[in-house]
């Protein structure tokens, strides 16, 4: 039998391998997996790193380039770099993907971050703390495919964090819940366990709940790719755009984007159904499989508030969200079938002005 003793020997400890200029954007088997060796070379492959008006700034192995818009790509995402038409680079299949729609008439889908990790749901310990939107953002969270936690901020401002903790742990089983204060230095501790190294996270929350701060505590002043997230406004002015990844000295990722905050919860269902998995299994052994957990006998949602083991105000939430999903879903069917009578309106006008000049 050989034994490798070789990390008692003085000086032996085997050295951890320094991560790669990849490893070091979040690259990892997830991607390597979907290229072989000869791609590598060819088109070698670059982290969308921001999204500026003017392009995309891809960073890779001694690569840091702006592209042209184009390759259907967002920030976060990996291409495979396609250095003669840069707009045709092949955009890797994504660990994760938040989108929304467009607010307006067409309601295409836009994207709005990809291979995100962990999504820090954040709300503070006072007025604005609120289960049914931390249930919302956790579905969207869900829906997207990615890990949530739960981040109470201005734990120093109240006397009773515990209750906090308690009614954010209500939300679901599956997500972990923290509570500090962002100003001091203990998000970086706290967070550890999701902040590491090749990890990209991201904040979600409303305004003035700390995300900024949390960002900062998290970042050292090393942005990745400090050159290249200004981009000229129309004044000449230089102008720091926010949609753009920045890597901490514990080297993971932290992207920092305003369009998270107006995602909808349009087309989540799914998420939904996760954050409310508790209700969705009473719901599976109703006796009726189209129970709507009313007047019907033999339901085992209304039994379980009854017992006290479901509380009637999680199940008001979960109608109340898969509502609001349904409405936003069908309206956007609506509005397409509007779109497709208005474009045969179109049609039919240009048809008949062309029938009359001939
Ligand atoms: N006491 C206390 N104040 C905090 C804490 N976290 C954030 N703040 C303060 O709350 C205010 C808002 O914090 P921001 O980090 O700017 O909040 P934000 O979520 O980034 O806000 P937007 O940029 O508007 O989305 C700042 O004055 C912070 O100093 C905390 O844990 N405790
Ligand atoms: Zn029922």
């Amino acid at each position: 039998m050989v034994r490798d003793y070789s990390a008692f020997l003085p000086g032996g400890t085997p050295k951890r391998r320094a991560p790669s200029a990849l490893e070091r954007l979040g690259w990892g088997p997830a991607f390597a997996r979907q290229i072989d060796v000869d791609a590598l070379t060819a088109t070698p492959p670059v982290r969308v790193c921001a999204v500026h008006r003017s392009g995309l700034q891809v960073a890779g192995d001694g690569i840091n380039q702006t592209i042209p818009p184009g390759p259907g790509a967002t920030v976060g995402d990996w291409l495979l770099l396609d250095r003669v038409r840069p707009k045709s680079s092949r955009v890797l299949e994504r660990k994760s993907l938040i989108k929304r729609r467009a607010p307006g008439t067409g309601r295409e889908v836009q994207l709005v971050a990809a291979n995100i990790d962990t999504v820090f749901v954040v709300t503070s310990c006072n007025a604005d703390f609120n289960v049914a939107r931390l249930e919302r953002y956790v579905a969207l969270t869900f829906e997207a495919g990615i890990d949530p936690v739960i981040v109470l901020t201005k734990a120093d401002l109240t006397d009773d964090t515990a209750s906090f903790v308690e009614a954010a742990r209500a939300v679901s089983e599956r997500v972990p819940v923290v509570a500090l204060d962002a100003r001091s230095a203990a998000p970086v501790e706290a967070l550890a366990d999701w902040c590491k190294p090749a990890r990209t996270v991201a904040f979600l929350g409303s305004s003035g709940v700390g995300k900024s701060t949390l960002t900062n505590a998290l970042l050292d002043t090393q942005a990745i790719s400090t050159q290249g997230i200004r981009e000229d406004d129309a004044k000449g002015r230089h102008t720091t755009t926010r949609r753009e990844l920045h890597g901490t000295p514990s080297g993971c990722l932290v992207l920092d984007t305003p369009g998270m905050r107006e995602v909808q919860l349009t087309d989540a269902a799914a998420g939904i159904a996760d954050v409310f998995e508790d209700i969705e299994a009473l719901a599976a052994s109703c006796r009726f499989t189209d129970c709507r957990h009313e007047t019907e006998p033999g339901c085992a949602v209304r039994s379980a508030i009854e017992d006290g083991s479901l509380d009637a105000s999680r199940l008001a939430r979960w109608r109340k969200l898969q509502a609001e999903e349904t409405f936003n879903s069908a309206t956007l069917a609506e509005r397409r079938q509007k779109d497709r009578a208005f474009g045969k309106l179109v049609r039919s006008v240009i048809k008949a002005k062309t029938d009359r000049e001939r």
